[in-house]
């Protein structure tokens, strides 16, 4: 407890206490690199945790416990030699605390409590590092667990565990303002264990942003698929979907931010697909699910004046539908109906009530979200 009144805060600044304010004491001295466990902190609140964390960060130092958590401040550059198998074994069957904080301590506690359930939560807020996180949990994983069975059965589950990562970021990962690679959707992995060994894994995705295709904040993307399909179709496949460069979709252009194909290109997807047992024809439905959003986002309308006073719309741009019924293998005439005109049925008859144009963009919309979000939920919850 210090009766001073002249507090020394930084540097050779000084400032005067008021009355009543004496009641201060040095803060601790956390060395150079601060305490690797916050548990250790004489002072726990918010100004000491963050400058415990602060102290290690500007020392390379991204990983610091509170107890049982671990605390990892996202660096946004690969900090050498941080991760890697040689990493992966120093952790292997350590128990938390035994070697600094490292995320691959949580994996080998989390590994050590077999064979009750163990799960690991990661949070964190946009951009923090939850989906780079929950990559290296399993890649730790992968690297110092055995897979169940024989030696080719153990690479298969590795090589499937590893890559359902990138094809579930491409279809269900975009650029936002706060992060290139923004997951926007929340999922939940499950790995399955017996007797120690890795025997299978499962991921169950849920509420994947729907508005983000079709419509994009300024500088925003839709989902990196989209991007990765067209910077990856040969001119042949192109034409066979009926397909144009990127910037020239409504539904991938609107956030004026580039259209370049980004990162994971279209063979490597297809290779990750081929993994993880998608066979060729799934793959060719994939990809006409694709084209047929990319293609109902450039259908547009115009008014129209009917008969009593009432407003109807009329397609302006038949080829757009056509594309969409090719491709998903429905009659043309169901999609431009269904587009301008809202159905009612009862007991004897199908009422058709004209949209008006907005109402006419809205169920656009509402079928390409459908379609996309249909693919996203029945395509992608990989069990093995
Ligand atoms: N441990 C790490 N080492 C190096 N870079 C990292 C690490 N964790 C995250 N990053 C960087 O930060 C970026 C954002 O991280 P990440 O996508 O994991 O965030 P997130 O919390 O999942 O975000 P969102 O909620 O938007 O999906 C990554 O693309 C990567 O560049």
């Amino acid at each position: 407890m210090l009766p001073a009144t002249q507090w020394r805060v930084a540097r050779n600044q000084t400032f005067t206490l008021g009355p009543g304010e004496g009641n201060l004491r040095s803060r601790q001295d956390l060395g150079k690199t601060g305490v690797e466990d916050m548990t250790q902190l004489e002072d726990l609140h918010e100004a000491s945790l963050l400058w415990n964390l602060k102290l290690r960060y500007d020392n390379g130092l991204i990983y610091t416990y509170a107890g049982s958590i671990l605390i990892a401040v996202n660096p946004y550059k690969m900090v050498a030699d941080a991760y890697g198998i040689e990493m992966a074994k120093t952790y292997s069957g350590k128990p938390l605390g035994a070697l600094p904080p490292h995320l691959f301590a949580i994996g080998s506690a989390a590994h050590a409590a077999l064979p009750s359930s163990q799960v690991v939560v990661i949070s964190g807020e946009s951009g923090s590092g939850k989906t780079e996180s929950t990559k290296l949990v399993m890649q730790y994983l992968a690297a110092v667990v055995p897979g169940g069975g024989s030696a080719v059965q153990q690479a298969v589950i590795t090589e499937q565990i590893l890559e359902a990562a990138p094809l579930l970021e491409a279809f269900g990962n975009a650029r936002t303002s706060r992060n290139d690679n923004s997951s926007r959707f929340g999922k939940y992995l499950e790995v399955f264990f017996k007797s120690g060994a890795i025997i299978g894994a499962k991921i169950t995705q849920y509420l994947l942003e729907k508005s983000r295709i079709v419509t994009q904040a300024p500088g925003e993307r839709n989902y990196h698929v989209f991007y990765e399909l067209l910077g990856g179709l040969s001119e042949a496949e192109r034409t066979k979907y009926g397909l144009l460069e990127a910037d020239k979709y409504f539904y991938l252009n609107q956030g004026a931010s580039d259209c370049s194909p980004g990162r994971v290109d279209w063979i490597s997807l297809q290779g990750a697909m081929q993994v993880l047992g998608v066979s060729e024809s799934e793959r060719e439905g994939i990809v006409n699910v694709l084209a047929s959003v990319l293609h109902l986002g450039n259908i547009y309308f115009h008014r129209r004046q009917l008969r009593h006073g009432q407003e109807g719309v009329e397609i302006g741009s038949e080829a757009e539908i056509k594309w969409a019924a090719h491709l998903l293998q429905i009659p043309s005439e169901g999609i431009l109906r269904s587009l301008t005109s809202r159905i009612t049925e009862t007991r004897s008859e199908r009422l058709y009530t004209p949209l008006s144009i907005d109402q006419a963009l809205d169920a656009r919309d509402a079928l390409a979200k459908a379609l996309y979000s249909g693919l996203f939920n029945c395509r992608f919850s990989p069990t093995w």
